[in-house]
């Protein structure tokens, strides 16, 4: 049950860049390059105040640059002639005014669409993380947590940048470019005929190279994530790879992936580095042609080199505009890979949900669990029977302990009965509700988990505790530490109850972080407690006080008990004995000794109390042959 063995597990099954992930980027191939923004449009529409503010800014500024020209022409035309000088004021005059109204549409422009990006990326961060604690444990069997959080943090940045900035160069030039042209039309119809003849081919290569670039973003991204999953889970686990001085060898396994990363970020680059030039090159020499021709038609008297200078401007607004949207379009098209990944997530849908009528549990909750043949596969492991026809009835106030070799299935039954996942045959019923007809949340209301190595989260040991109930007065949380025999060591702490824990509780021992976890199930004051024992043995003092604190909180409240230990075998009403997926033993501790089966074996090696320091054979081999029988009744 513990996080630290769930991670170990989850770690087994799981594929690098995950089967969800490697299927979609092959999808996402053939789909529209920009198609995978999708998924923020309902994020954006939600501002529609802001959008509108943003094309009016938009409208403005487009429209001041596309003024200047006509200025310029009217000065080569009229402003240099003898009569001129009546004029020129102004037109320089009008040409300030533009020059103000297009400074301030800009700063405006820049202001509500970057604004605007900052804000949908936040939405978009919350919805993936909200999404996220709703999916069910097989997803993060599949997934790495690394990979996932580069997801909030990586993608999400890119998306913000792209969504932000390139949005905003995007639609200014978007704007320019069709207003450029419509003026270039106006100015000359004939030359403008020569220049749009060119545009397709040169905005054709251009959007094919763009799929390109996105295909090779996204790649690049999918390796960064790698990177990031294994940077955390070496950082998660930094003393075990210290201790066996591994820091070395992960270091030339993380560069290796920073390296995969550099390089598929690189041909991303040159990718957009061609994009670039290519575009730069065709737009800017379809220009310099159109100038040439134009030049002769100024020397040939068929023009004035006043409209001519105007076309020549509309001219390079119209492909400026066009070479920075190709730029943006290459930025987009990377923008459109992160959000992809990130709609992934979006569109995931937990398998453990709410039925549409949910059934509700009787009041007062009863405190009774049952598994009727109850058979289970984890989805990561398909073809092996975790849960093999599984059944038994624990009544309202039950102690019963399960007890078996490692791997028999004994986690998976509290995991079942937590509802992380659905078993493929059979039922589990909690207070005669079969579990998958009920809401989720309901159900884990009426449970308590108390994990084997239980997880405190950095913060305070204040909010440790609350964490089962938020609510809870400072009050309830001082008498549940007490009850849970934690008050004692909590007010030794430096700041009290407010000292702030590291990160998973590094800075607390193991029986102060089980002293927690067990004043948080006291708080939660669920009528199902699941408790998985701790397989380490504390030191004797920590031991009586993690023992008393179990002790009130298994009072009148039905105890599923994953057992390690003796003493919480010896107070339970009845133990099962789990091997292989199945129940093979039932009974109390005396009867299934006397039976001199699996759990006779099992007693005599797996109970950590089971054996005192006197009676502890010498030999190591001697203590498998340790008789149970003889030992155990003297404890
Ligand atoms: N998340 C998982 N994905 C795939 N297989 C799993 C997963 N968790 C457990 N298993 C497998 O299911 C079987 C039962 O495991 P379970 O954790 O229930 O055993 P256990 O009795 O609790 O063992 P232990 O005492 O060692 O914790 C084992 O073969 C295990 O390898």
């Amino acid at each position: 049950m513990a996080a630290a063995r769930d991670t170990a597990r989850g770690a087994r099954g799981k594929r690098r860049g995950g089967a969800g992930t490697a299927d979609a980027s092959g999808d996402a191939a053939k789909r529209a390059p920009l198609g995978a923004l999708k998924p923020l449009i309902p994020f954006a529409a939600v501002y529609r105040g802001r959008i509108f503010a943003a094309f009016l800014s938009l409208v403005f500024a487009s429209g001041a640059t596309l003024v200047v020209p006509v200025a310029i022409r009217r000065v080569i035309d009229h402003g240099f002639s003898p009569e001129g000088h009546t004029f020129i004021d102004s037109y320089f005059l009008a040409l300030l005014g533009v020059v103000a109204v297009l400074a301030l549409s800009s700063a405006g422009r820049y202001y509500t669409v970057v604004s605007l990006g900052e804000r949908v990326v936040a939405d978009l961060r919350s919805a993936v993380f909200a999404r996220l604690t709703t999916l069910d444990p097989a997803f993060f069997d599949r997934t790495q947590s690394g990979e996932i959080v580069s997801r909030l943090t990586a993608d999400a940045t890119q998306v913000k940048a792209v969504f932000g900035v390139s949005i905003s160069i995007l639609l200014r030039n978007a704007f320019l470019f069709v207003g450029a042209v419509a003026m270039m039309v106006w100015t000359s119809p004939k030359l403008s005929i020569l220049v749009l003849g060119a545009i397709p081919l040169i905005v054709f290569p251009l959007i094919l190279s763009g799929r390109g670039v996105r295909r090779r973003s996204r790649a690049a991204q999918d390796r960064l994530a790698d990177a990031s999953a294994y940077a955390s889970e070496a950082i998660g686990a930094v003393r075990t790879m210290q201790a066996f001085g591994m820091g070395p060898a992960t270091t030339t396994r993380f560069r290796g992936a920073a390296e995969n990363a550099y390089s598929a970020a690189l041909a991303s680059i040159t990718a957009r580095a061609i994009l670039t030039g290519v575009a730069i090159f065709l737009i800017s020499g379809s220009v310099v042609g159109v100038m040439w021709y134009g030049a002769q038609s100024v020397l040939s008297n068929t023009m004035t080199a006043g409209v001519l200078s105007q076309f020549v401007l509309y001219a390079v607004f119209g492909a400026s505009a066009l070479g920075q949207l190709s730029e943006v379009y290459g930025e987009l098209a990377q923008a459109a890979g992160a959000a992809e990944r990130l709609g992934e997530i979006l569109a995931t849908e937990p398998t453990i949900r709410t039925p549409l009528n949910p059934v509700s549990f009787p009041q007062p909750p009863r405190g009774e669990v049952a598994f009727e043949d109850v058979r289970f596969v984890y989805p990561t492991r398909p073809g092996h029977n975790a849960l093999d026809g599984i059944s038994f009835n624990v009544a309202s106030g039950e102690r019963v302990a399960l007890v078996g070799p490692s791997g028999a299935g004994k986690t998976t039954v509290l995991q079942l009965l937590l509802r992380f996942y659905d078993p493929q045959g059979g039922h589990v019923r909690v207070d005669g509700v079969d579990i998958t007809a009920a809401d989720p949340d309901a159900l884990r209301e009426r449970l308590s988990l108390v994990p084997q190595d239980p997880t405190v989260f950095s913060g305070s040991i204040v909010d440790n505790i609350r964490y089962g109930r938020p609510d809870a007065s400072e009050a309830d949380v001082v008498r549940a530490a007490q009850l849970a025999n934690a008050d004692g060591f909590i007010r030794a702490l430096p700041q009290g109850y407010d000292t702030v824990v590291g990160e998973r509780g590094m800075t607390l021992s193991g029986g102060q972080r089980q002293r927690v976890a067990i004043a948080r199930a006291i708080l939660k004051d669920a009528p199902i407690l699941l408790l998985d024992e701790a397989t380490s043995a504390l030191d004797a003092e920590s031991e009586r006080a993690v023992q008393n604190a179990l002790d009130h909180l298994m009072e009148g409240r039905t105890t599923l008990v994953i057992a390690h230990r003796l003493a919480t075998i010896r107070a339970a009403d009845r133990i099962l004995v789990l091997d292989g997926g199945r129940i093979v033993e039932e009974g109390t501790h005396e009867s299934l000794l006397a039976r001199g089966k699996l759990y006779a074996q099992l007693a005599s090696l797996q109970f950590t109390d089971a054996l005192d320091d006197s009676a502890r054979p010498r030999d190591p081999h001697l203590k498998r042959e340790a008789l149970s029988a003889e030992i155990l009744p003297a404890e």
